[in-house]
């Protein structure tokens, strides 16, 4: 990985945390967080959900993989980056984060994961008949995708957010990828 570089990669199945973790990091390091999710919402003019159902998964990768090359792009700004859970299963965004960014895998289990989610209707993959089912096939699939790009490993199991926040939080001001601040 370039050693200057200045973005902090989120990485992780649904419900791992990269939202919650990157919303935190943003405040306490103050420099942007930026999801590819939104990012691609922002171009589409709509939810992600509705780009799958009008035009196809690849499709949707196709975009995905242009907007994280971009996002990736070193212009000198430090920044916090989230990206869609299934960006991994493409090797250039494979290449393109763990060469540009300092990756970190937000690790959890299928059944916490399914323990976060259970009550939640607003993520389209889950919106099936055995979302355990689904969360547990997502991570055979994705573990080792993620782990092979990954700096760091942050196992979440048994981490309140707060905690997990502080982990992550701490591994990147011990690097020197961003000055430690005091939290706001
Ligand atoms: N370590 C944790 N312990 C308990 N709950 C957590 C933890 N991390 C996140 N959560 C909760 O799980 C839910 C999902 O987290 P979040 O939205 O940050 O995940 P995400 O990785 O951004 O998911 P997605 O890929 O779908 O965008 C939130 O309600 C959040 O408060
Ligand atoms: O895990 C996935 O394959 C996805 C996760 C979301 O972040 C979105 O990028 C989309 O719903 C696909
Ligand atoms: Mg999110």
């Amino acid at each position: 990985m370039e050693s200057n570089s200045k973005i902090v990669a989120l990485v992780g199945l649904p419900g791992s945390g990269k939202s919650t973790v990157g919303r935190h990091l943003s405040k306490r390091w103050g420099i942007p967080f930026i999801d590819s999710d939104h990012e691609i919402e922002a171009r589409t003019g709509g939810p992600v959900r509705d780009f799958f159902a009008a035009h196809g998964e690849a499709a949707f990768r196709d975009l995905e993989q242009a907007v994280i090359a971009q996002l990736c792009a070193d212009n000198g700004q430090a920044r916090i980056l989230a990206t869609g859970g299934g960006a991994v299963l493409r090797e250039a965004n494979r290449q393109v984060l763990h060469q540009h960014c300092h990756v970190f895998y937000l690790k959890a289990s299928p059944e916490e994961l399914y323990q976060r989610l259970r009550n939640d209707k607003t993520r389209p993959l889950l919106q099936v008949d055995d979302p355990a089912l689904r969360l547990r096939e997502l991570f055979e699939a994705r573990d080792a995708l993620y782990a092979e790009i990954a700096h760091y490993v942050i196992d979440s199991a048994r981490l309140s957010s707060h905690q997990l926040l502080h982990r992550v939080a701490m591994q990147a001001e011990m690097a020197g990828i961003v000055p430690a601040r005091a939290q706001p």
